[in-house]
């Protein structure tokens, strides 16, 4: 099998059309780079770059996988929106019959919007505010996960207030390493999410005595990018051993949500598969009798996505190649937020491989007026000033994390089916940008 990657002294070569052996959603005809049946030029020609764009077969499939492999057991899948939260991707998820998984009113809205039911929807976050709580419990919400006492006590106020009684499960911080960027990882001691394991049973003991509070589950996400089992295992281990000691306590739950975090392949990575996942965690939830939900974000949709940008300046200087993009980090945050690395390929493969003429190490930059503004760095690759490069992976945590910043519109969204193309999201005009601004009026 030809292998991904070749790191040489000059750079790291990224073999395209071995990458996309492994992306479903992508693959090289005649020397072509396609997005299901549409050719990533014949996108260019209608949107523009910079430009995101997801294959709706790709989604879909990992949401079909994971229904699949948890087929055995009663379970729902609450689709993380904060990974991509275009109504496009979440319309299609509705209709597949996903849930969702929220930490925001302006993400309930959004699920709404595109058609989600929000019984089916968990309502995560460490700072849901009244006017939140409110909203939601309006709306039907399927499930608060309380990450504080203090949330349980406002929650318990607000339906108490509406005369409704509010589901609940406690997210619950098992203090497990999840083996990932310390940015992402949220199931430590140290990190703001959840209540801790040793306080979690008195923790429900109270919510249970709360007149306006129905528990029906249990939480836990221990991070993102999760590339081994074992920390799936220890969390799902200490949540078990809570749900037993609750039983004891006459606490009986109705589901019990393992949250997200399964990791992808970017480049070379190794992921969980998804069949290892089901493996390692049937056997332990199967005996539990309880409806079992996920949060997955990244694994559905991040290599359902690729952004596209353009070569707009090409500046090779003595100690290094700088090759000027139309995206920034402004568009795509992960390379200097958490030294994510991502792959960029070429739209049309060059006839020249690693070792032939025009192949140099280039860091792929923007325009942003920060030295943290890149996208990749040291890659091998051989441009042309106009040429458009996919940087891929790019379908989660890459739209939802853009910015304005410098005044830069954020890029138009596209989706892909078969042969099919239409615009989801168009590129925001410069003057948007300060319509809703006012100029001081002296009073
Ligand atoms: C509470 C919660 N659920 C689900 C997710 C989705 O995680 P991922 O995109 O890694 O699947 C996150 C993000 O890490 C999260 O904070
Ligand atoms: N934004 C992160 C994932 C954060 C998950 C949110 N809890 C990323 O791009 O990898």
């Amino acid at each position: 099998m030809t292998t991904v990657t070749t790191q040489t002294e000059q750079g790291l070569y990224i073999n395209p059309e071995a990458l996309t052996a492994h992306l479903p959603a992508l693959n090289y005809r005649n020397d072509a780079l396609h997005m299901e049946q549409v050719s990533i030029t014949e996108l260019v020609d209608c949107y523009d770059t910079p430009c995101y764009v997801y294959s709706k077969q790709a989604i879909l499939d990992v949401y079909q996988a994971y229904t699949d492999s948890f087929a055995s057991l009663k379970h729902q899948v609450c689709y993380a929106v904060k990974a991509n939260s275009n109504l496009a991707v979440l319309g299609v998820l509705a209709q597949a019959g996903a849930g969702f998984d929220i930490v925001s009113r302006g993400e309930l809205m959004r699920v709404l919007a595109a058609g989600g039911d929000a019984a089916r929807v968990v309502f995560s976050g460490v700072g849901k505010t009244y006017g939140d709580i409110e909203y939601a419990l309006t709306q039907g919400i399927g499930c608060f996960n309380v990450e504080s006492i203090s949330e349980l006590a406002l929650i318990n106020e607000v339906a108490q207030q509406l005369d409704k009684s509010a589901p609940i499960s406690l997210r619950v911080n098992p203090n497990v390493d999840a083996k990932t960027h310390p940015y992402i990882s949220t199931g430590l001691k140290d990190n703001k999410f959840g209540i801790t394991h040793e306080d979690a049973v008195a923790v429900y003991e109270q919510a249970a005595a709360l007149s306006h509070i129905d528990i029906v589950g249990i939480d836990c996400h221990i991070g993102s990018q999760l590339t081994e089992v074992e920390p799936f295992v220890a969390a799902l281990d200490k949540v078990i051993e809570l749900i037993h000691t609750l039983r004891e306590k006459g606490i009986e739950l109705r589901h019990m949500d393992l949250g997200g975090g399964l990791g992808v392949r970017y480049i070379d990575e190794t992921p969980v598969s998804m069949d290892e996942f089901a493996a390692a965690l049937l056997p332990k939830l199967s005996e539990l009798g309880l409806t079992v939900f996920f949060e997955p974000g990244r694994s559905i949709v991040a290599n359902a996505g690729v952004l596209l940008t353009r070569v707009d300046v090409l500046k090779p200087t003595e100690h290094k190649n700088f090759a000027i993009v139309d995206a920034a980090m402004n568009d795509l945050i992960r390379p200097a937020l958490y030294q994510a690395e991502m792959a960029v390929i070429p739209s049309v493969l060059p006839s020249k491989g690693i070792d032939t003429d025009g192949t140099q190490p280039w860091d792929i930059v923007g325009a942003i007026c920060e030295t943290g503004d890149f996208l990749a760095k040291g890659r091998l690759l051989a441009l042309e000033v106009g040429d458009t490069l996919a940087i891929t992976g790019a379908g989660a945590y890459g739209f939802t994390m853009s910015s304005n910043y410098n005044s830069r519109p954020r890029a138009s969204e596209v989706m892909v089916s078969g042969n099919h193309h239409q615009l989801i999201r168009p590129r925001e005009t410069i003057e948007s940008l300060y319509e809703n601004e006012t100029l001081w009026q002296a009073q």
